[in-house]
């Protein structure tokens, strides 16, 4: 039995993560870590099944209070940064999906982990279709250096580019050479137009309703393209990866930062 407390579980993350939880005979929730509501139950909230766990607004007296393996953190980028670090404190294992991570972020918690001797895992896109989308792209980039990224998501998202957006410009930027695309004399008359840069790439953020998670990297080559897709139509889509995120994080003993590092 692996003891969770989940950050976030009114959220649309957080409410598929709640339901995984509660539906996985191996996986006990809790604790949930609430913005608002403490001293009140999950059961007692809109929405939910009669989960009776208990929800505290501040994590350090959460876990001082319940005993727990793993700490899943669905939040906001300020809120998960200062989550996982007082997790790895604790000893409580965090999973990771928030997303708007600094490198210097990543670093620091890694040295956490590190000293703590405890595993971590942060998980830009727990999708497998995701991580399959970042892994053609890097195997792409080899034979195709001009690559543009463009992220599409829904319009309540908080961080631009997208979590999966850097990590897939950081899986192509360990095989690409390092050089500026496009044209030389090349110049916005519109700020932002051409996008972010990112080791010469450029990232580009749509937001829209109706969108949920999607991304395109277009690769350019003499004569021809080559698009790769990936949709995530519903949230649905994240919980196999929560799912394995949260059995393999017990058996490791540093921090990883995305789950193409363990997927074969
Ligand atoms: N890794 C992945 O596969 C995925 C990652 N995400 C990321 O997960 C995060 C959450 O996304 P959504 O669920 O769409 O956002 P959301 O806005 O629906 O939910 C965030 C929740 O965090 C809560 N929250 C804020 N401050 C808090 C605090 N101090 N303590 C406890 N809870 C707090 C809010 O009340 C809200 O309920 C985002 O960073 C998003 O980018 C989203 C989808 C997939
Ligand atoms: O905010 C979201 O919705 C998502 N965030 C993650 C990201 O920033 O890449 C993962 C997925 O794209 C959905």
């Amino acid at each position: 039995m692996i003891r969770i407390v989940i950050a976030g579980p009114r959220g649309r993350m957080g409410r598929e993560a709640v339901s995984l939880v509660h539906e996985t005979k191996h996986f006990e929730l809790v604790a949930v870590v609430d913005r608002i509501n403490e001293g009140k139950t999950l059961a007692q909230l809109d929405g939910f099944p009669a989960i009776e766990v208990p929800i505290f607004t501040d994590l350090e007296r959460c876990l001082q209070t319940v005993q727990a393996d793993v700490f899943i953190d669905l939040t906001t980028p300020e809120v998960g940064k200062r989550h996982a670090e007082i997790a790895l404190h604790y000893g409580v294992r965090p999973v990771v999906g928030t997303t708007g991570f600094t490198e210097d972020d990543l670093t620091r918690l890694t040295q956490v982990a590190e000293e703590k001797k405890i595993g971590a895992i942060i998980a830009p896109n727990f999708a497998i279709g995701a991580i399959l989308m970042m892994k053609f792209a890097q195997m792409a980039a080899k034979y195709f250096p001009h690559v543009e990224i463009i992220e599409l998501h829904h319009d309540q998202k908080l961080d631009a580019p997208s979590g999966t957006a850097l990590k897939t410009a950081q899986l192509i930027q360990q095989v690409r050479p390092s050089f500026i695309q496009g044209h030389e004399a090349e110049k916005e008359t519109m700020e932002g137009a051409r996008g972010a840069l990112y080791d010469g790439m450029r990232i580009h953020s749509v937001r829209l309703p109706g969108l949920v998670a999607h991304q395109e990297v277009i690769f350019g080559g003499d004569g021809q393209t080559l698009t790769i897709r990936h949709d995530s139509f519903h949230r649905s889509s994240f919980m196999s990866g929560v799912r394995f995120s949260v059995e393999t994080v017990m058996k490791l003993e540093t921090l990883v930062y995305g789950l193409e590092h363990l997927i074969e």
